[in-house]
């Protein structure tokens, strides 16, 4: 045998020797890790079109950390690393983290032709949320991909859309019955399903009821609940009776480890029945518009399905899809970026605000009395309802329930805008002028302003009123963002922004307005907060007891 093949031999049964002495679970193990880190080196995408890498996921936090040690060890380890030095941070000429750099809005602001987020949503397509990782695939993203967006714009960021859009929610009624009293599963609401409901007290004519509930859960569903049938129609929603398990479980399973690059065909159950929830996802998706593409022709719809008050942004979206021939399966993969977009970040946010309204003592009721109290009226009825809500008021006069939810975004997210350089593009930060060559990608992680003792003092405190200002012009008490930017910023901009806020601040007046909300045991303890996927997770639920407002 030539020498090269002793030695391939040894090696070989070197292996063998090694693998026979571990256990499966080991195998499994050591292959994963192996296959991680040949994931995390750089290497050009195998298609033409660009990929964000996957090890760019891991250095936006790295950096974030290091710059809040400002001038400790790290950071002046990661400086000397640094490719370009100064405010850049990143050690290849493939990512730069931009940190507290003096000049930042004004390079992120530039058109989409130099500066675009297009090749970061295309990767999320492909890595996140399914997509078949083709040229033709590519092709048909960059085709359409603007055009998509605009009806999404239209109805979720233009404000008089947003508001029409949350009042055909009929949100007064839902609050109504944002518990229901009941043990019985064929009684309770969809929302009601996962949030663990322990009826303490059945709620009787003058004995008002209470139930255990988990709060995050809760909450959560609620809100989805209400998203998603104004985007999809009720019968969407209805008819797909596992969405809201299915829609969490992929986001908190699963989004996050394909984003630092785990396969998903890794082989634990967490991953396989997350990645069954999200077939399920994108086949109700593809379905969907199946049956809207035969309500929209007038043929005979499948199931005989309502779709008749199906959102603007969907109808605007099959109209894009049909003009550029997108099969009904890839229209259910790409609206996974849509239904994720739409709830992934709005709904956690929902229930970090009402934790820190609810535990802030003595708050809810100078809400109540001094904002809410302006935007829901109530009926003279027991139990009382909600006989009107106002968003024009809510939205414009309702400053400090505005400033706490400022607060809220602060404490509870990790906004990061993210850019593909198109073009070569210079970057002025005051010290140094930067090339920021066409090919790479830069990244603002917005959560270490936000974390900054010399921008927010007393950072890991919640004040409520810490967005509060006086107008100079009109002497009105208004909130403001000063520094804060939790839709991030630029033309890469959220574009739900609008219809965030108005339905967190709508769902919330109208709960606080009907329901007190106490923690078991009866001390507030606002959870611990582990990274999510853009809004933050708890690391436990919260356990409450939900009863009618005493008035
Ligand atoms: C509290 C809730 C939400 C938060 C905190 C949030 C935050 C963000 C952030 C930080 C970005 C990246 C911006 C950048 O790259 O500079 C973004 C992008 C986006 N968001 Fe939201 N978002 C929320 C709700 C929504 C809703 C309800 C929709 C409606 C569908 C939506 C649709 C989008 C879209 C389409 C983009 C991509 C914009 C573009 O690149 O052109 N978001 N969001």
């Amino acid at each position: 045998m030539p020498r090269h093949d002793d030695a391939a031999a040894s090696r070989a049964s070197l292996l063998t020797s090694l693998l026979t002495s571990l256990s499966a679970y080991q195998v499994v193990a050591v292959a994963l890790v192996g296959w991680l880190l040949y994931r995390l080196i750089p290497r050009p995408s195998s298609g033409s079109q660009p990929r964000f890498p996957v090890w760019a996921t891991l250095e936006i936090p790295l950096v974030s950390y290091v710059a809040a040690n400002k001038g400790g060890l790290a950071q002046r380890i990661y400086s000397a690393l640094s490719r370009f030095g100064g405010s850049l941070f990143g050690i290849s000429s493939t990512h730069q983290v931009l940190v507290n750099t003096s000049g930042v809005e004004k390079f992120m602001s530039q058109g989409l032709h130099s500066l675009t987020p297009e090749p970061m949503h295309n990767t999320l397509l492909v890595r996140v949320f399914g997509r078949p990782d083709s040229p033709r695939w590519d092709r048909m993203y960059y085709e359409s991909a603007r055009q998509l967006t605009i009806p999404v714009e239209r109805m979720f960021l233009n404000d008089a859309a947003a508001t029409a859009t949350l009042e055909r929610g009929a949100i007064a009624k839902r609050a109504a019955s944002f518990v229901t009293f009941s043990a019985d599963p064929a009684r309770t609401q969809p929302w009601e399903k996962s949030a663990g409901i322990r009826v303490v007290r059945p709620d009787t004519p003058g004995k008002p009821g209470a139930v255990e509930a988990n709060l995050q859960s809760l909450t959560r569903d609620f809100g989805a609940h209400m998203a998603i049938s104004l985007l999809y129609g009720r019968d969407f929603v209805a008819r797909y009776t596992t969405l809201l398990e299915d829609f969490w479980r992929f986001d908190n399973d699963m989004f996050p480890l394909l984003m630092i690059g785990i396969p998903d065909w890794a082989p634990f159950r967490m991953m396989r029945e997350a990645k069954a929830s999200r077939t399920r996802l994108i086949d109700e998706l593809e379905a969907f518009y199946r049956r809207l593409g035969q309500h929209s022709r007038g043929e005979p719809v499948d199931f005989g399905a309502d779709m008749s008050d199906a959102g603007d942004a969907v109808i605007g979206r099959q109209a894009v899809y049909d003009k550029y021939g997108w099969t009904m399966r890839e229209r259910g993969h790409a609206d996974m970026g849509v239904i994720w977009g739409q709830n992934g970040n709005t709904q956690p946010m929902l229930f970090w605000y009402l934790v820190y309204l609810y535990s802030t003592p003595g708050f809810v009721d100078e809400l109540r009395r001094g904002e809410v109290a302006s935007c829901v009226t109530l009926t003279d009825g027991s139990p009382s309802e909600i006989a009107g809500l106002d968003m024009g008021v809510l939205s414009r006069d309702c400053p400090r329930m505005k400033a706490a939810l400022f607060e809220t975004y602060r404490l509870a997210s990790d906004p990061t805008s993210i850019r593909y350089v198109a073009r070569d593009a210079k970057l002025d930060d005051g010290a140094r002028k930067h090339d920021m060559r066409q090919g790479m990608y830069v990244s603002v992680p917005h959560s270490v302003i936000q974390r900054d003792p010399d921008v927010f003092a007393e950072p890991d405190r919640f004040v409520p009123d810490r967005f509060l200002e006086v107008d100079e012009e009109t002497g009105k008490t208004v909130a403001r963002y000063g520094r804060l930017r939790p839709w991030g910023f630029g033309p890469g901009i959220c574009k739900g922004r609008t219809f965030a806020e108005k339905e967190i601040l709508a769902l919330a007046a109208t709960i606080i307005a009907l329901w007190d909300i106490n923690p078991v045991g009866g001390t507030w303890k606002v959870p611990t907060m582990m990274p999510g996927t853009g809004v933050k997770k708890p690391v436990e639920d919260v356990r409450v007891v939900i009863s009618r407002r005493v008035f």
